[in-house]
């Protein structure tokens, strides 16, 4: 027999007490249930794009709706950042950086500012120590798996909103390039960032912004291999890589023959799965071709039921060139994830 019982609407006391529970879950530090991190999740996500809207129409009183949930205890991008790092926890399958040090592991990238390995018939000559930097965007704790590979002085956390005093509270773009190459970050880690990011332009923006960064990286790796500082006694790949790789990691190149900083410079770039395998507007393929545009080539890829996750190597020379919103796939059920390339 079916049951004949709706489902009750909630009604606005109800509504209130859930608020109230979900700002006193918020207010401690323990892991919010998951249920609710989704839910918090996904209404900070639709509250900003439709804001994105309501700002492109003009839409007054929609946007003074919308600002209001989005400073409210649980709208906020706190309250969103709370709720994702709860999303980070091992029990719910950990954050997305440990996919990059498993890559970097059968790459043979060595800990940055480890002494290279020594090559076993000169046992003397360690080479010249690993000295590359990380650049986080969109970091919300420096605890993740990717944080024990780069010492605190190899690395620099950017946020629009900082949860801890490590974390510079920082839109990404307006942050400058440095000035002396030496400081400037070889390996730029965009997790769940560009997703953030409300509109298809902004998104082609933020892929633009990163590879002046990568230039500047790129422009360093010449020299230095000019200079002639690249040893070959540096640490070798691991023996196992190839064994390692899985239908859906692209391998660049036989690894046992990459130098340590063959896949340098770097971006580690994830998204939600569905922004490329289920868009009105974008697929791996179109994405695949705005990368190569700017200067890009896959090193390594994997695609997970929720997340997709892409190691590039920024090669420079890229053709460069527009890329508009062009629906190529039509259908009711798709979504409206976009990048634009001005
Ligand atoms: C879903 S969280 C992702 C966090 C983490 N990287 C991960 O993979 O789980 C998105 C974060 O990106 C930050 N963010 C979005 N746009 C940004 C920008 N322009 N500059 C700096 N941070 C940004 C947001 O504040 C938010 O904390």
């Amino acid at each position: 027999m079916t049951s004949t019982k709706k489902k009750r609407k909630p009604t606005s006391s109800l509504l209130a007490r859930r608020q109230v529970a979900a700002s006193s879950s918020l207010a401690t530090t323990k892991p919010l249930p998951s249920k609710l991190s989704r839910k918090l999740i996904r209404s900070h996500h639709t509250a900003q794009k439709r804001l994105s809207q309501a700002i492109q129409q003009n839409d007054t009183t929609a946007i003074t709706t919308l600002t209001s949930q989005l400073s409210s205890s649980t709208g906020n991008l706190e309250a969103y950042q709370r709720a994702s790092v709860s999303g980070q926890s091992s029990k719910r399958g950990g954050d997305s950086s440990k996919i990059l040090v498993d890559w970097f592991l059968q790459l043979g990238l060595p800990k940055p500012g480890h002494a290279q390995n020594p090559n076993p018939n000169h046992p003397n000559d360690r080479g010249p120590p690993s000295a590359y930097r990380l650049l986080e965007i969109g970091c919300l704790s420096p605890s993740n798996a990717i944080h024990s590979y780069f010492p605190n002085s190899y690395r620099t956390l950017l946020d629009l909103n900082s949860l801890h005093p490590e974390i510079i509270k920082q839109d990404f773009m307006t942050f400058p390039v440095p000035k002396s190459v030496d400081e400037g970050y070889d390996v730029v880690s965009c997790s769940l960032v560009l997703n953030y990011v409300p509109t298809p332009v902004g998104r082609g923006d933020m892929l633009k912004h990163i590879s002046l960064f990568m230039e500047q990286a790129l422009q360093k790796r010449r020299q230095r291999l000019n200079l002639g500082l690249n040893s070959s006694s540096g640490p070798q790949p691991r023996r196992d890589i190839e064994s390692e790789n899985t239908e859906t990691e692209t391998g660049r190149k036989g690894a046992k023959d990459a130098c340590w900083d063959d896949s340098l410079p770097a971006l580690f770039l994830v998204l939600p799965a569905p922004c490329v395998t289920n868009s009105r507007y974008l697929t791996e393929k179109k994405l695949g071709e705005i990368m190569t545009s700017l200067g890009y080539e896959v090193v390594r890829r994997k695609l997970s039921p929720k997340l997709v996750y892409y190691l590039y190597k920024y090669i420079g020379n890229g053709k460069g060139g527009a890329f508009k919103k062009v629906e190529l796939l039509p259908g009711g059920k798709r979504n409206n994830f976009a990048i634009v390339v001005e």
